[in-house]
């Protein structure tokens, strides 16, 4: 089942094979403490890339690199060819790193259209000049509608478009989340343990919804549900102590014994 669900993906995505993201030598220092500790990644246009590893492993900090939430202490973060070391966290999503779930993107006063507008509106005003804004007021409104009718489709929100985001019952408010994410048209998405709290059904509706509405885009996950890693990616890096110890795919890596030793307690066969 795994093979047939990141095939498919990967046959679509014409690009495949380019690289979209790339670490180098990346280094961050917590004081005297490295928490991430020379790590080299790289990432392919289409891949379902999954980064597993034990508690305090440097997950997260790793994707703040990437965000750009947190500066590197050193070593070079690329995407889509372009240097993003020094960029600031907006920039960046401009630039088409789109994040979601661990850190909530919605705000909860806002309608569920207000929401996605604010996030469409965040992506356009980049790509106009001032001078092109003031001739082209009208063009630029329609274009910022139609991204958001478009987002509110693709998430299944467009009957509930003027209901306020605190109102929505859990899996609408993640499906706003994604829509928020989605509306900035991300080429690369980062999902830090989009399942983290939530029942089993709960899990199963949230993958789906992430493998439909998200298809196009080259996701980078983080998911402590190690079934659910192995069923989605089509490669693994594995962290332990700011280290890649391992990277492949998921038969690679559930056979592989530095990682049993260090993370999986030999609980996948
Ligand atoms: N702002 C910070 N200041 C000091 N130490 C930090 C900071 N952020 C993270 N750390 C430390 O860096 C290490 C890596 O943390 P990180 O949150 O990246 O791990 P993780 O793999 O995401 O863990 P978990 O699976 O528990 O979320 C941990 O030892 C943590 O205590």
């Amino acid at each position: 089942m795994a093979a047939e669900t990141t095939g498919d993906r990967a046959d679509d995505t014409a690009q495949r094979g380019e690289t979209i993201l790339e670490l180098e030598g990346l280094i961050k220092r917590f004081g005297e403490f490295a928490a991430i500790d020379g790590v080299d990644m790289t990432v392919e246009r289409g891949e379902f890339r999954s980064v597993i590893g034990p508690n305090g492993a440097g997950k997260t900090t790793l994707f703040n690199l990437i965000s750009g939430a947190l500066p590197v202490t050193s070593g070079t973060v690329r995407f889509d060819g372009d240097d993003i070391t020094s960029m600031s966290p907006e920039a960046r999503v401009r630039a088409g790193i789109g994040r979601s779930f661990q850190i909530s993107n919605v705000f909860g006063g806002l309608s569920v259209r207000e929401n996605v507008r604010l996030a469409a509106q965040a992506n356009q005003q980049a790509d106009y000049s001032i001078v092109q804004s003031l001739f082209k007021t009208t063009d630029r409104y329609s274009d910022i509608n139609e991204a958001t009718d478009r987002t509110l489709e693709r998430v299944d929100l467009a009957d509930l478009a003027d209901v306020e985001a605190n109102a929505l019952a859990y899996g609408d408010r993640r499906r706003l989340e994604i829509g928020v994410v989605l509306a900035a048209d991300p080429a690369l998405v980062l999902l830090d343990e989009p399942t983290a709290g939530m029942s089993v059904e709960e899990t199963r509706e949230t993958i789906d919804l992430i493998e439909e509405v998200l298809v196009d885009q080259t996701l980078l996950l983080i998911e402590h549900d190690i079934e659910l890693v192995m069923e989605l990616s089509d490669r693994i890096t594995v962290l332990n102590r700011g280290e890649v110890i391992a990277e492949g795919s998921p038969e690679g890596i559930a056979a592989d014994q530095a990682v049993q030793d260090a993370y999986l307690g030999g609980v996948v066969e």
